[in-house]
Order: C-alpha cells, then sequence, then structure tokens
C-alpha cells in the first residue's frame, strides 16, 4: 500500500467524511435462538466512509450485519438504510454483501461466471442479463484478478479465489455500500493484496464500507472508524485502535510506556 498515514489521521483533517448515513442502527436487539446476542446497539456509516466492526468471537458482529440485510430479524430498535426504514427499503442492489466465507457455490456446481452474475440479478429486469450486465461481471472479475478463471468451475478454485469470486458476486451490483464479513479470513497473501487494492479502488470512487473484522491488519490505512462489540454491546465507537493495527496479532493486549500517549494505550479492546 506504502501509505504511512491512516485515512483516519488524514480524514481528521479533510472536509466531508460526515456524509449523510447510509446505515443506521439504534438501539437494535436481536436473539438467536431465544438467547440475546444483540443488546442495543448503535452503529452508523456514513456516505464515504469504512467502517471496521471488531470484537471478539461470539460478540455479535455477523449478528449486527445480517441484521442490516434481513437475514436476522431484530426484537427492538431500528435499522435505516439510505434513510428508509429497513422494512420499506427494496433497492437492495445499492447494497453488496460478502457473507463470511463458505463454499461459493453452496455446494451447486456453478462456473466463475455464473456465481459473479448472480450478484447482478438485482440490477436486471426479469432477471434477463443484458450486455451492461455482462459487462458489469466482466468488469467485476477484472477488478478482483478472475478474468482468467471465468468459466472455471468454482470448486475448483482456492480459499483465497472463493473469496475473490464472492467479493466479485458483490461488486457486479455496482453498489454504493459494501458490507463484508471477515473478508481476510483464512486469505493466501496474495489475495489480501488483491481484495484490499479492491477495496481502496472501490473506496477512491466514493463506496461506503461496513467491514466485520478480527483484527485490522492490511486493510488499517483505509478504516475511518471502528465500533468494537463485547457481549452484544457498543464498548468503543471512535478511532480505529491504531496498536492492535500495528502489532496486528490477535488478543495483543499491549501497554506502549514508550509513546508520546499521556495513558498508556491498553489494547484489549478485541480480547
Ligand atoms: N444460529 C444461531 N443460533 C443460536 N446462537 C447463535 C447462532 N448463530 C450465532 N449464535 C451465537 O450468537 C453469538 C454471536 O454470534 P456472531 O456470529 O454474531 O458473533 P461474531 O462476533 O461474528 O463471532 P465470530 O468472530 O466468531 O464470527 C455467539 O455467541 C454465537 O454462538
Amino acid at each position: 500500500m506504502g501509505d504511512t498515514q491512516s485515512k483516519a489521521e488524514r480524514s481528521a483533517t479533510e472536509p466531508g467524511r460526515d456524509g449523510d448515513p447510509v446505515i443506521a442502527l439504534r438501539g437494535v436487539t436481536a436473539e438467536l435462538g431465544s438467547r440475546p446476542v444483540l443488546r442495543g446497539i448503535d452503529l452508523t456509516v456514513h456516505r464515504g466512509e469504512v467502517v471496521a466492526l471488531l470484537g471478539a468471537n461470539g460478540s455479535g458482529k455477523s449478528t449486527a450485519v445480517r441484521t442490516v440485510i434481513g437475514q436476522v430479524p431484530v426484537t427492538g430498535g431500528t435499522i435505516d438504510l439510505f434513510g428508509v426504514p429497513r422494512e420499506r427499503f427494496r433497492d437492495w442492489a445499492r447494497i453488496g454483501y460478502v457473507p463470511q466465507r463458505t463454499t461459493a457455490s453452496g455446494g451447486v456446481p456453478a462456473t466463475v461466471t455464473e456465481v459473479v452474475s448472480s450478484g447482478r440479478l438485482a440490477r436486471t429486469r426479469f432477471g434477463l442479463l443484458r450486455r451492461a450486465d455482462r459487462a458489469a461481471v466482466r468488469s467485476a472479475l477484472e477488478r478482483v484478478g478472475m478474468g482468467d478463471r471465468a468459466g472455471d468451475p468454482v470448486d475448483a478454485l482456492s480459499g483465497g479465489q472463493h473469496q475473490r469470486v464472492l467479493i466479485a458476486r458483490a461488486l457486479a451490483a455496482e453498489p454504493e455500500v459494501l458490507i463484508m464479513d471477515e473478508p481476510m479470513a483464512g486469505v493466501d497473501l496474495s489475495s489480501q493484496e488483491v481484495l484490499a487494492s479492491t477495496l481502496r479502488d472501490q473506496v477512491a470512487s466514493g463506496a461506503s464500507v461496513l467491514l466485520v473484522l478480527h483484527e485490522l491488519g492490511p486493510l488499517e490505512p483505509l478504516i475511518d472508524r471502528a465500533v468494537v462489540l463485547r457481549e452484544g454491546c457498543v464498548l468503543h465507537d471512535g478511532p480505529p485502535p491504531r496498536a492492535v493495527g500495528q502489532h496486528a496479532l490477535p488478543g495483543h493486549d499491549h501497554v506502549h510506556p514508550h509513546t508520546a500517549h499521556p495513558e498508556p494505550v491498553r489494547t484489549g479492546l478485541l480480547s
């Protein structure tokens, strides 16, 4: 990336990071198997903003993003998408979702192009792909460096390539907001680099992003703000916990007496 100054540092001095909210959760509660998993969370992503949703295993990160796309019902609170209450929101092509990695085919034999094309359907009338739709699918594949694998069965891909296909599927609809659940998990280094640069291009072209992450890792320079969950509650909403990104080790609870901070920087936010 070659970018020593984080986006959070740059944007602190740049105007325009407080656009309209594209995702706004207020006091959201949700249960899974009658167990409370979200206990009243507030989470906002503004237009053009990149927000990391962090927290330990089981803190509710995936559940939170799944309430946004309607895969988990909420038991309380409100969710607005582009200023519209989620129950009335219909413009799903504006939101691209990359689930926590599963197999892209779901066990059904499918080619890379078929999987990515399925992400374009929200932009089509009656599910018919026209020339412009096919071009958008090709472009999405090229952006994740998979243009030469278009005809391959997805079952023949590595984990990292699979993840690239899932991201291309989300990009195919040319969404304004990308929601990604652990996009770097189990992804080899070269795919991580491709994913980070794809995301950087999306952000540069104005996309807003909500990323579920275990640690900031290589995406740190892109991130404006971090929301940290613990046991279904928001523990922190503000600048990304920098020391975690610098050391990039899970559970790396670190005190920095050598830094210029007046208080030692405790980074146990993720444990
Ligand atoms: N289908 C389900 N039924 C019951 N409980 C569930 C279900 N799915 C998840 N949970 C529980 O809900 C809690 C929150 O899970 P969630 O997947 O949202 O956490 P997470 O922060 O994304 O964790 P991870 O980092 O491990 O993906 C966990 O305690 C989990 O065990």
